[in-house]
């Protein structure tokens, strides 16, 4: 038994999350730490809420609220969704915690105490109307790249190119529409990421076995044009954790607050002590800090692209710069992008399918299964809703769900709901056991290396050989002439029930269960003896036809929704 801690990226607080943002992160992250708990592991599985940044702000003023209360209740609105859709956090906590407040404090000042901080003073865009500074995106105006005119100070969504507020064209506030802005003085805190360009690189180089789409953006970021760059960790905003130098004041910072990106990767740790705080678990520093047992921790990031910079350098330059024993990453798994009819999923446009939504129509399961067997893990991948039909249709419908309706029902028609006793395997049979145990054998290699595509794909041919060995050997013809020999056959495929509800219940957790409370029978884990585990339903083991498990997808649900889901959310 090893021990796995599992961070998931945290979800932005801005409102309910979209497919893509599922599987980008949370879900596979799920996966793995279901996978890894049926295997007899000891798991930390840990997400929260980012709540910190101008996003958040300009959200809660959208809705009325104050941001503290607004953020309040999307933590509480995204743990439901999350708990609705299976995600087996052990601890969804939140980045505005009194944990990670104090946490980030003290990162900031040993970080300063090693040298790794520089107090920069810079010109910055102030608003006289507001009598503020307008940081991000509390600034628009033209887009001095592409001429867009609603570009805002951080980026333009138009042509995607990072900006900086003092680049826009005929700024404005995007508070009060003023555009009676100046340039001001003010002080800011730099993390002097190049201090630690060296030893990132060669920290990187020894990741052989990432995912190339991990390190090539971090070497990307490494190297191109001048290098890793310095960056501001410290905003001109209230909403955040205040600039402090570990339990002291800071000269000069007053009413300033770290910028979202540095406190959120501290999260991760934070949540660890939120964890025990809500007295789910009792000491995390042992998952969490190198000196007080974390060393036999393997730490496994799940993230999408565009987040893989902050985990591969600046976060790292955190850690290793504060020259303490906190635990590094072992492991980051990347994805690319889920895309939507054609276009990018957008949570600011209201585009694409949201995980309430999804629910609504359909239950977790099947959102789980079309999401991990599409995985973006070497390329963008496409959502649409034939895709999703078929496969939902093919995969769950007519490959599983099939295969158990099928064989309990022949089962009740012939032999009762019980376990049939006669009858003894033969050469078809034990073909079948070694099949399926070369299977699992692969399908756990691929779950091992977080192959997520692959991993589904092995499965679903191990859901596929039991419909073969069906069609082949047909229990209900050779019940006309060998009725033992057919209480042999179904005897076996009775028993792939409960060995596919443990091998599918990282994928189809609700499923699984509703497979095994068929059965009757609990979860007996991993099968890692596969010919032990098909022999487990004893004869005589009664059993229930089960509901229909999974129902089809038909040409009038995939006209509905994809007209329903096609707009933009209001
Ligand atoms: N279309 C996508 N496909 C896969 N992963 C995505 C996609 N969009 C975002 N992600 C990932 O989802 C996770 C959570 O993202 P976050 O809540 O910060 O939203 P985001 O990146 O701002 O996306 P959006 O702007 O669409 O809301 C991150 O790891 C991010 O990389
Ligand atoms: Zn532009």
């Amino acid at each position: 038994m090893a021990r796995h801690l599992i961070t998931s990226a945290i979800p932005y607080i801005n409102g309910i999350k979209h497919l893509g943002n599922l599987v980008g992160s949370q879900l596979p992250a799920d996966l793995y730490a279901r996978y890894l708990r049926t295997r007899g592991n000891e798991v930390l599985f840990l997400c929260a809420t980012d709540e910190h940044g101008t996003p958040a702000e300009l959200a809660a003023t959208k809705a009325g609220k104050p941001v503290a209360e607004y953020c309040k209740e999307m933590h509480a609105v995204q743990e439901r969704i999350a708990g609705d859709f299976g995600l087996s956090f052990d601890h969804f906590g939140r980045s505005s915690s009194p944990q990670n407040h104090a946490l980030t404090q003290h990162f900031a000042g040993v970080l300063a105490d090693q040298g790794m901080i520089e107090e920069v003073t810079e010109k910055q865009v102030y608003s006289n109307a507001d009598e503020r500074f307008l940081p991000d995106r509390y600034i628009e105006g033209t887009c001095p790249n592409c001429g867009f005119d609603s570009a805002r100070g951080d980026q333009c969504d138009n042509c995607t190119k990072q900006l900086d507020p003092v680049d826009l064209i005929n700024p404005r506030s995007t508070i009060s529409g003023s555009t009676d802005l100046e340039m001001r003085d003010t002080k800011h805190l730099f993390l002097r990421q190049s201090q630690m360009k060296d030893q990132l690189d060669t920290w990187i180089d020894g990741k052989t076995d990432w995912p190339v789409l991990t390190t090539s953006i971090a070497k990307k970021w490494l190297h191109d044009g001048d290098g890793l760059r310095d960056r501001g960790i410290t905003r001109d905003l209230s909403w955040g954790v205040p600039v402090k130098r570990g339990d002291a004041d800071w000269p000069g910072m007053e009413g300033k607050v770290f910028y979202v990106w540095f406190d959120a990767p501290i999260e991760y740790i934070a949540c660890g002590a939120e964890w025990v705080e809500a007295g789910k678990g009792t000491d995390w520093e042992r998952w969490w800090r190198t000196d007080k047992g974390a060393d036999d921790v393997r730490y496994t990031q799940f993230m999408g692209k565009d987040n893989v910079p902050f985990h591969t350098l600046s976060f790292p330059a955190t850690i290793m710069g504060s020259g303490e024993p906190w635990k590094l990453v072992d492991y980051i798994k990347s994805f690319n992008y889920l895309t939507y009819d054609g276009g990018q999923f957008s949570t600011s446009r209201g585009r694409g399918v949201f995980m309430d939504q999804a629910l609504e129509i359909l239950p977790a399961d099947y959102w789980r299964w079309w999401l991990l067997s599409h995985a973006p893990e070497t390329s963008d991948a496409e959502f649409t809703w034939e895709n999703f039909q078929s496969s939902v249709n093919k995969d769950l419908a007519d490959v599983l769900g099939n295969f158990i309706s099928r064989i309990t029902k022949f089962c009740r028609s012939k032999f009762g709901e019980a376990v049939p006793e006669a009858g003894s395997y033969g050469a078809p049979e034990e073909a079948l056991i070694a099949d399926i145990t070369a299977r699992v054998a692969r399908y756990q290699d691929h779950m091992d290396a977080i192959e997520v595509r692959k991993s589904a794909q092995e499965l679903r041919a191990i859901w596929a050989a039991g419909n073969e060995y069906l069609q082949a050997e047909a229990p209900w013809t050779t019940f006309k002439t060998d009725p033992d020999k057919a209480a042999a056959q179904v005897r076996l495929a009775l028993n792939l029930i409960p060995l596919y509800a443990s091998l599918s219940s990282p994928f189809i957790p609700t499923a699984a269960a509703s497979m095994l409370a068929a059965m009757k029978v609990e979860d007996a884990g991993w099968p890692d003896d596969v010919p032990a585990a098909l022999a487990r339903l004893a004869p005589g083991h009664a059993f229930e036809v089960p509901e229909v498990l999974f129902a089809k997808i038909t040409d009038d649900n995939v006209t509905d929704w994809a007209e329903r889901f096609a707009g933009t959310r209001a």
